[in-house]
């Protein structure tokens, strides 16, 4: 699938949630999208899923149109922090109902992930606490199997045993059935190593689009002795400091190059990449001030 969005705009009354957002997505792998709160991930995925039409701007999925595109949406699955309070029927009548608009769901996986995050099979779903009912998005994200995926933090009120389910399950059903997943998040630190590519959304303006291995490579971790990190950081841009007793770990920004990391390492620096959870809060900050 392609996803292609051009200086779109998303105004609620004279509030601008989107700005001049232009990106492309064009693979089967797992896309971050992230921000802090009120950055427009769910403004902008609401858009991706046609569940909201931009101000201006144009998206495209396959070239056409998504907005109440029944061919398009067949291959989109949304999942959001939506409530079930109304929802009467158990968890296999619900699917099942889900089951018949999506043409690659797969009821036995599903049936899988209602054992493995302990869903009760009898219980009405407006009766399901917060995470069941996160778990429940989950599993109808996996189990439908739709060429995009769209998580929008998905997480919301599951427990961290819960958390963990998914991020397992989402790897290894994205590995066996590779396809578009997208996730927003402003947890980032437990999930970035879910993610092939991440953009980065601030007060509605794509900050970045970047393969997540070449945007942590922008920035690096150095520890060891204080004294040794401090004379060896003291032209580089640094973003966090630890101290730890008589140590010290200083991350930086901007790309070290090979004999800078040699010369780390022969004075006894451990030298490791850089967290995204560091670069996010350094990006989104920076750009704040
Ligand atoms: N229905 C609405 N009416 C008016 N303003 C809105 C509406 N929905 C969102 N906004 C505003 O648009 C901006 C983007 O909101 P959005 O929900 O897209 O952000 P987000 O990145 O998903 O945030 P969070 O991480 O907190 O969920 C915010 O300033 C928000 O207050």
């Amino acid at each position: 699938m392609n996803i292609k969005v051009e200086n779109l705009n998303l105004n609620y009354g004279n509030h601008t949630a989107l700005e001049d957002v232009s990106f492309e997505l064009n693979e089967n792998k797992i896309y971050g999208l992230l921000g802090r709160n009120g950055a427009g991930k769910t403004s902008l995925l609401s858009i991706l899923a046609s569940f909201n039409k931009p101000s201006k701007g144009a998206i495209t999925v396959d070239g056409e149109d998504p907005f109440e595109n029944a061919n398009i949406m067949q291959h989109i699955t949304f999942l959001y922090d939506k409530s079930y309070k109304n929802e009467a029927e158990d968890i296999i009548n619900f699917l099942e109902g889900i089951e018949r608009y999506r043409p690659n769901f797969d009821m036995s996986y599903a049936e899988e992930l209602i054992e493995k995050f302990k869903l009760q099979k009898k219980k009405p779903i407006k009766e399901f606490s917060k995470g069941m009912q996160s778990a429940l998005n989950v599993i109808i994200g996996l189990a439908s199997r739709t060429p995009v995926t769209i998580f929008d933090e998905v997480y919301l009120g599951m427990d961290a045993p819960s958390r963990d389910i998914f991020y397992k399950e989402l790897l290894k059903d994205q590995q066996d059935y590779p396809r578009m997943m997208i996730l927003s998040t402003h947890l980032v630190s437990e999930m970035e190593y879910l993610f092939d590519e991440v953009i980065l959304l601030n007060k509605g303006k794509v900050l970045l689009q970047e393969d997540f291995h070449s945007l942590i490579s922008k920035g690096a971790s150095i520890t060891g002795n204080t004294e040794i990190v401090d004379d060896f950081v003291k032209n580089m841009r640094q973003i966090n400091v630890k101290q730890l007793g008589g140590m010290k770990s200083v991350t930086i920004y901007g790309e070290l190059h090979d004999d800078q990391k040699q010369a780390a390492v022969d004075k006894g620096l451990d030298v490791s990449p850089i967290s995204l959870h560091d670069l996010f809060v350094h990006l989104t900050e920076e750009e704040n001030e």
